[in-house]
C-alpha cells in the first residue's frame, strides 16, 4: 500500500507519518503512487515515489501544500540569487524546526530527516574519503554560483562558503543543517514529500511540477508523458523548471558535490578551459554498452590534456583508490570509483574527436 506500513523498517513508517501530515495539511497523493524504497526487501535501497499501475499523461499525481513547506520568505533574496545566503537562511529555518523536534509544526517531516544516513555529501564524509576524492577530482573544475566561475574544491566548498559567513551568527549552525538544506532543498525551499523524487537525466524525467515549485499555495506534481505500471518518478535536479537556468554550468560533478550520488547516463562536464564535455550511454540489442561523446560547440578539448588526464587517472586508480578500499566507508569508496569511471568514461569517449 502507498504508505509502506507493510514494511518492517522504521523509516518506512515515518514515511507513512509524513504522507499523512502532508494530507492532512490539504496535499494529496493519487492512489496509484507509492513512497517505498527502490527495492523495498533491501533496507539499504534508496527512498523513491513509484507508481503502481498505468498513468495517462497530464494526470495529477501528487499535490503538495504550501504550508509543508520550509521557504524563505523575503523574494529579494530570491531575484538576487544570492545562493549562499539563501541556502544559509533555509538552513537556520531548518535547525530551528530541529530543535523544535516533535513541537515542531514539520515534526513528520523533521523525523524523516533525523532517519537519514550522515555523511550522504562528499562535504561531510570522512577525511580519507574526502582525500581521495580530491585526488580524483584533478583538474576538472566545479562552478561556484557565488562567483559564477571555476568554484571551490568538490570536498572543501561548504567549509570555505559557509564557515565565514553563516555557521556563527546569533548562535552556532552545525554544518549538518546546510548539508541537508543543499542535498533535499531548492534553493529556498525545503519540500517535504515532493523531496522523495529522485534525479534523473534525460528522457527518462517523466514528471513536470505546476505552476511553481515556490508558489505559496503550493503546487500539482503531473505525469509528464504515460508512464508504466512499475516506474519510479523523476525529474532532473538540474534542469527543473522553477530552477535557475543550471544546465549549461552544472555537470555530473557538480551533483555529485551537491547530492553525493553520480548520477546515471547521460553525463555532463563543463572544464575549466576545455569547453563542455557530453556523454551519453548507448545499449545495444545484445546488451553491451557503449559512451558517445559530444563538445559544446563543437569545441573539444585539446588532444594533449585528455592524454594527460587518462594518464593521471589510471595513477590515481593503481597507486590511491586501488589501495584503499580498506579504509575507506563503503559508500564513499564504491562512489569514487563511479566518480573514477565516469571521468575515464568521458576521456575515452571524447578522445577521438580532439586534436
Ligand atoms: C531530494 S532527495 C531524494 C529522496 C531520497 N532518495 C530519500 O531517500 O529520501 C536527494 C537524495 O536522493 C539520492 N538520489 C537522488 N537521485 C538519485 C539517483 N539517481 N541515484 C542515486 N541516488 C539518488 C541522493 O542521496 C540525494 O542526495
Amino acid at each position: 500500500n502507498h504508505h509502506g506500513e507493510n514494511q518492517d523498517d522504521g523509516t518506512s513508517k515515518l514515511v507513512g507519518e509524513l504522507i499523512d501530515w502532508m494530507l492532512a495539511k490539504g496535499g494529496s497523493m493519487d492512489p496509484r503512487v507509492e513512497m517505498r524504497r527502490w527495492n523495498p526487501q533491501d533496507p539499504t535501497s534508496y527512498f523513491g515515489a513509484f507508481v503502481n499501475a498505468p498513468v495517462k499523461k497530464g494526470e495529477l499525481l501528487l499535490k503538495i501544500p504550501g504550508a509543508i513547506k520550509i521557504q524563505v520568505e523575503d523574494p529579494s533574496i530570491q531575484d538576487d540569487w544570492d545562493y549562499d545566503e539563501q541556502v544559509c537562511q533555509l538552513s537556520w529555518m531548518l535547525k530551528t524546526e530541529y530543535e523544535l523536534g516533535d513541537d515542531s509544526d514539520y515534526a513528520p517531516y523533521i523525523n524523516y530527516l533525523k532517519a537519514q544516513p550522515f555523511g550522504q555529501i562528499p562535504a561531510m564524509w570522512s577525511n580519507v574519503g574526502q582525500h581521495l576524492l580530491f585526488e580524483v577530482q584533478g583538474d576538472w573544475s566545479i562552478h561556484d554560483f557565488e562567483t559564477q566561475g571555476e568554484g571551490e574544491d568538490i570536498v572543501m566548498w561548504l567549509w570555505k562558503s559557509f564557515e565565514p559567513n553563516c555557521m556563527f551568527r546569533n548562535d552556532t549552525l552545525n554544518p549538518f543543517y546546510i548539508a541537508m538544506a543543499v542535498q533535499r532543498g531548492y534553493d529556498i525551499a525545503l519540500i517535504p514529500v515532493y523531496d522523495m523524487l529522485n534525479h534523473y537525466n534525460g528522457d527518462k524525467v517523466n514528471s513536470i511540477t505546476r505552476p511553481s515549485i515556490y508558489d505559496k499555495d503550493g503546487f500539482g506534481v503531473y505525469a509528464l508523458r504515460d508512464l508504466k505500471a512499475g516506474e519510479e518518478l523523476f525529474y532532473s535536479y538540474h534542469a527543473c523548471p522553477d530552477c535557475r537556468d543550471t544546465i549549461d554550468i552544472w555537470g555530473t560533478p557538480e551533483m555529485l558535490r551537491d547530492f553525493g550520488f553520480v548520477e546515471q547516463y547521460p553525463h555532463r562536464f563543463h572544464l575549466k578551459k576545455n569547453g563542455t564535455i557530453f556523454v551519453d550511454e548507448v545499449v545495444a540489442d545484445d546488451g553491451s554498452k557503449s559512451y558517445v561523446a559530444t563538445c559544446r560547440d563543437g569545441e573539444c578539448p585539446r588532444k594533449e590534456w585528455v592524454t594527460e588526464e587518462m594518464e593521471y587517472l589510471q595513477n590515481v586508480e593503481r597507486k590511491q583508490i586501488a589501495k584503499s578500499k580498506s579504509f575507506i566507508p563503503k559508500y564513499e569508496y564504491e562512489t569514487i570509483k563511479q566518480y573514477h569511471k565516469a571521468l575515464t568514461v568521458a576521456l575515452d569517449a571524447v578522445l577521438p574527436l580532439c586534436t
